[in-house]
């Protein structure tokens, strides 16, 4: 599956019907307070529409004939209205604030939850930097759109229909000529908005873009200052800001095209209230009263037309990021649970057959590859840089599944097993071990359902019975030795032995360690061999390692260059292996 985000986003088209179906549904649960909003808006457009109908009443009886007192009552009245329209607006305000912030909640940890069930490929195909703007800054644009614009809109739109109805029902005609710019409006909009949109996705793009490129010079600092190439990340930092920049500008424009078109047409329609209102009064078909009420409705119908361009703006940008947040929403884990498969009696622990694998469709990296591995043993891989030993390890642990042939665990096919029932099976101390801010204790129990709630004396009391107690001995203050994941408190050797901790604890049948001790010195790494030695009986090994000294006692040495797996026999032929391969690059 392909979990590119940016690919090919700005040629996709949504309907804009079907995505706010979609967005409407994360408030589904908001029914109540949505019914109550609109209350509160048909009662506030309500009291606007009347308001006109009132002044042109007033004038038309009470003005004209100088009864003051009818003039006071109806001004009374008026202002009656107004207030209540204030309360109602505040409400209004209030109750969908509190949607919109629910409905970020929710999205976001939609999103979040998501991401977390995605296979390691999605997070190869995109940068973290994207991902956290897509979380934080495309979320925030519809929470916008929800918290401020949604309800205007949808109050700006019934003030319009209510608006318009008035203009008909007073004088057919005069209403028609009146309405008759809002079709060129509405026909522009439907003409011009897939190219906002389409703006406004690529500002976003270029903004996830951005916030890439700062998570990248942040995370890569060491290297920056210590080759001194400051001016090289202030360089591509100023590219992904330029660009940033320059689509910000192409959207705002883009976003600012609908107010001064709209602002024309509703200038356009109120002249023609205007002329055509004081012909029909010239020839006795039409008072000066319901001029000033038809005026009013006018507009009525045209300044929220005026509010809706800014409105539909702010509407385009949360569909944009809608959209972005939606390609997330909809990418699926391909690496499903299968259904299982008969046990193959007899079986190796693990068995690749003929197995092929590529990171990218139709590049295999891995070519018809053949090995078993059984119970109780120790294995090494070993070969040139980039030959392909840290991809067999991925495999054996299902990070990817093989574009060919079949992994057998246990002799079932390894997609059968539950996420839970493989990790369980398989530990992994991956080359850079990842490790979060806490202290030793949180992260050797990390993942570790069984020891999590064991105070820290009976935790020590099992470290010391799986041999691991000289290696905690090596930190501080023991167990609550305090780790950050950014920043170097400890050293990258301290790290190794954390995750190697952390995986001999949950005593997996497999164990697989991807260089887990290039940084570790030659005693400890010898107390670290000793305690491989005392591992259960059953468990097995595999080691990946440059260090020839690091596989002296495996049972097995595997060979793996360009893809392909051999069994190198004794440690001898696997040097001599090694060597004919350095000559011959
Ligand atoms: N995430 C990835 N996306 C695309 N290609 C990858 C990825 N990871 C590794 N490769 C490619 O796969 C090939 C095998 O890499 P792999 O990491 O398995 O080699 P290795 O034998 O473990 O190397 P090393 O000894 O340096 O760790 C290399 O050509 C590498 O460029």
């Amino acid at each position: 599956m392909n979990y590119n985000l940016n690919q090919d986003t700005t040629k996709e088209k949504t309907s804009t019907v079907a995505a706010l179906r979609k967005l409407l549904q994360l408030i589904a649960s908001e029914q109540k307070t949505l019914l109550l909003g609109m209350i509160t808006i048909l009662i506030n457009s309500g009291l606007l529409l009347i308001g006109p109908l009132i002044i042109g009443y007033t004038i038309d009886h009470y003005v004209r004939t100088k009864d003051f007192n009818g003039v006071l009552q109806y001004a009374g009245i008026l202002l009656g209205m107004y207030l209540l329209a204030l309360v109602t607006g505040y409400f209004q305000s209030k109750l969908m604030g509190g949607v919109a912030q629910r409905m970020l909640y929710t999205l976001r940890n939609a999103i979040f939850n998501k991401i977390q069930e995605l296979p390691v490929a999605f997070f190869n195909q995109n940068k973290a930097g994207d991902l956290i703007s897509r979380v934080n800054n495309d979320t925030d644009k519809i929470n916008q759109f929800f918290s401020q614009s949604l309800m205007q809109f949808i109050g700006s739109m019934v003030t319009m229909i209510g608006a318009g109805a008035f203009l008909l029902s007073i004088n057919t005609r005069l209403g028609a000529a009146a309405l008759a710019p809002a079709v060129f409006i509405l026909v522009f909009t439907g003409l011009v908005s897939p190219w906002v949109k389409k703006k406004n996705a690529r500002n976003l793009q270029k903004v996830g873009g951005l916030s890439a490129e700062i998570q990248e010079s942040l995370n890569n600092f060491k290297v920056i200052i210590a080759f001194n190439r400051r001016d090289y990340f202030r360089k591509r930092f100023d590219e992904a800001n330029q660009a940033s920049y320059s689509s910000a500008i192409g959207a705002g424009m883009a976003n600012n095209i609908f107010v001064p078109v709209y602002g024309l047409f509703s200038g356009m329609a109120q002249l023609i209230v205007l002329a055509y209102g004081i012909y029909l009064i010239s020839i006795g078909d039409f008072t000066v009263g319901l001029l000033v009420s038809y005026f009013s409705y006018a507009t009525n119908f045209y300044n929220p037309l005026r509010q809706l361009a800014a409105l539909w703006a702010n509407f385009q940008v949360a569909m944009a990021g809608w959209d972005r947040i939606s390609a997330i929403l909809n990418m699926e884990n391909d690496l499903q649970v299968h259904p299982k498969t008969d046990q193959v009696a007899g079986a190796a622990l693990l068995e690749f057959r003929d197995v092929n694998f590529g990171y990218e469709p139709g590049k295999d990296i891995l070519h018809g590859i053949n090995f078993s591995l059984e119970k109780g043993k120790t294995y090494a891989l070993i070969g040139p840089t980039g030959g392909g030993k840290t991809t067999t390890a991925s495999l054996i642990a299902r990070l990817y599944d093989p574009t060919k042939g079949k992994i057998l665990l246990n002799g079932r096919d390894i997609r059968s097993y539950s996420t839970e029932e493989r990790t369980q099976q398989i530990g992994f101390i991956l080359q850079e071990p990842f490790l979060f801010s806490g202290t030793v204790r949180d992260n050797i129990l990390y993942g570790n359902a069984k020891y999590k709630d064991y105070d820290n004396q009976a935790l020590e009391a099992v470290i010391k019975t799986a041999g691991l107690e000289e290696l905690l001995g090596l930190f501080d203050e023991g167990l609550d030795t305090p780790v950050s994941s950014g920043s170097d408190n400890i050293s990258l050797g301290q790290k190794q032995l954390i995750a190697f901790m952390r995986a001999v604890l949950r005593n997996p049948q497999l164990l697989i360690l991807d260089e887990a001790t290039a940084n570790i010195d030659t005693i400890t790494e010898q107390l670290l061999s000793a305690i491989l030695n005392n591992l259960s009986k059953e468990t097995t090994v595999v080691i990946i390692a440059h260090r020839l000294n690091t596989i002296e006692n495996a049972d097995e040495i595997f060979f793996v260059n360009s893809g392909e797996l051999i069994r190198a026999g004794t440690m001898q032929h696997a040097l001599s292996l090694l060597l004919a391969e350095k000559r011959s690059s």
